[in-house]
């Protein structure tokens, strides 16, 4: 079976394409900067067999693509054309796995997309603007590019379900909650959920106490046991808890009152404030901890407080999640912050031992692919960099739905 995933972003789209069951990554590819005129690209990679960690070529190539529907097509004729052929026709791709950020209540599982899950993802497009109508887009353009295939939703809020209630509510009054599901949702769970099972198999302990630290473009974090979320610090939409490349993270609400009430911004202007020109962006003028970390190098106040702001919260959650797991056996930095950026993970550890948490400092700045353990010897709780990959997570539920063991 070929089981084609598409994780489509605001302005990306990653995919990957895997033979199963044996698991076998085909190709993979990142299509950046939709929309952007003069600045899209698409970069494909071809896998061989033996070779399923390095990829055997990859091509670049830069053209106009003004919409998804542009973007996923230009992948088809990739995977079907040219040198990095890989299918012969779109025909030959049975499943496709799509990244759906926000289930809502609706969706504690993996489910195959019909008209009425569609209908569902559209009516969450507020709560998860950024996310969503990508999603959906996604969907639909890849419902007329494989009409044959088996189109999956997988849900970012999904692993999430198991908090308790007293995790999940806020202390709202109940018809909020009861008649307007406002509960935290949480989000990035089909990247929590992957490291996760990684660190608890490399531990050799299924019942590990872990907080798994993802830092991408969103940032999120949550304490996992046993295989199961307890806490995460996104909330009813993607915008709680960590600061993020554009987002907020955690803000006291009288901001929000001040902002719409005597400063008289409308309700889209704020959402546009929190979710396009805050976190990063705002403290420091770039959101790509790349562009932060030369400006940084080159002496810019505005980035060490950035840094500084970004690792405090994360040092935050980490305390709260050690209590709410009474205990800790492993943190795990993951997602393109997480996996590369040496000194943000220095920076989150320092002044840890409390935790029993000990950098060490040499492996931390060793670049290897694959599970690292950056942590000193003596620490007793081991630090992790674990490089996610939610597209080969969204294809093992595709095909557990499918094929149910
Ligand atoms: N070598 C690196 N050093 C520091 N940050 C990096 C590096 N490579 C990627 N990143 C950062 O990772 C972030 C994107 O992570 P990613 O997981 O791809 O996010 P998303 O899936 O949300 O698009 C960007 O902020 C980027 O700057
Ligand atoms: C939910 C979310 O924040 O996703 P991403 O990190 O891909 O923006
Ligand atoms: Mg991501």
């Amino acid at each position: 079976m070929n089981i084609f995933v598409v994780n489509s972003g605001s302005s990306s789209i990653k995919y990957q394409l895997f033979r199963w069951p044996s698991e076998q990554p085909v190709c993979s590819g990142l299509v950046e900067r939709i929309g952007q005129e003069g600045a899209a690209s698409i970069t494909h990679k071809v896998f061989e067999a033996q070779h399923p960690a390095a990829p055997a070529t990859e091509q670049r190539q830069q053209l106009p693509l003004p919409d998804h529907e542009a973007g996923l097509r230009e992948v088809v004729r990739l995977l079907t054309e040219g040198e990095g052929r890989v299918i012969q026709d779109p025909a030959d791709i049975e499943v496709v796995g799509h990244r759906v950020v926000h289930g809502g209540e609706a969706f504690a599982a993996t489910t195959l997309i019909t008209e009425k899950v569609k209908a569902e993802i559209r009516r969450l497009f507020a709560l998860a603007p950024l996310h969503n109508p990508a999603n959906y887009f996604g969907i639909e353009v890849a419902e007329r590019l494989f009409p044959q295939a088996r189109q999956v939703a997988v849900f970012d809020t999904a692993f999430h379900q198991t908090l308790p209630d007293y995790a999940f509510r806020y202390a709202l009054p109940e018809a909020l909650y009861t008649e307007q599901r406002i509960r935290k949702y949480g989000f990035h769970g089909t990247s929590h959920q992957y490291v996760a099972a990684q660190a608890a198999a490399f531990l050799q302990n299924p019942d590990a106490r872990l907080i798994t630290i993802h830092l991408g473009n969103g940032c999120s974090m949550a304490a996992v046991r046993g295989g199961r979320a307890l806490d995460t610090s996104m909330g009813f939409g993607p915008l709680a808890g960590l600061v993020m490349g554009t987002r907020s993270g955690d803000l006291d609400p009288s901001v929000l009152l001040h902002l719409l009430g005597p400063l008289g911004y409308s309700a889209e202007q704020v959402s546009t404030l929190l979710n396009k020109e805050s976190g990063m962006r705002g403290l420091t003028g770039h959101s790509d901890m790349r562009d932060i970390g030369q400006a940084l190098a080159a002496g810019d106040a505005r980035a060490a407080l950035g840094y500084a702001l970004y690792t405090y919260r994360i040092r935050q959650y980490i305390g709260a999640y050690a209590a709410v797991l009474n205990g800790l056996d492993a943190v795990v930095f993951t997602a393109g912050v997480g996996e590369n950026d040496a000194r943000v993970r220095a920076q989150v550890c320092q002044d840890l031992d409390f935790f029993g948490l000990q950098l060490d400092e040499a492996k931390n700045q060793l670049r290897q692919p694959g599970l690292r353990d950056v942590s000193a010897p003596a620490s007793q709780a081991r630090i992790l960099v674990i490089p996610t990959n939610e597209e080969l997570e969204i294809a093992r539920q595709c095909a557990a739905l499918l094929n149910p063991a």
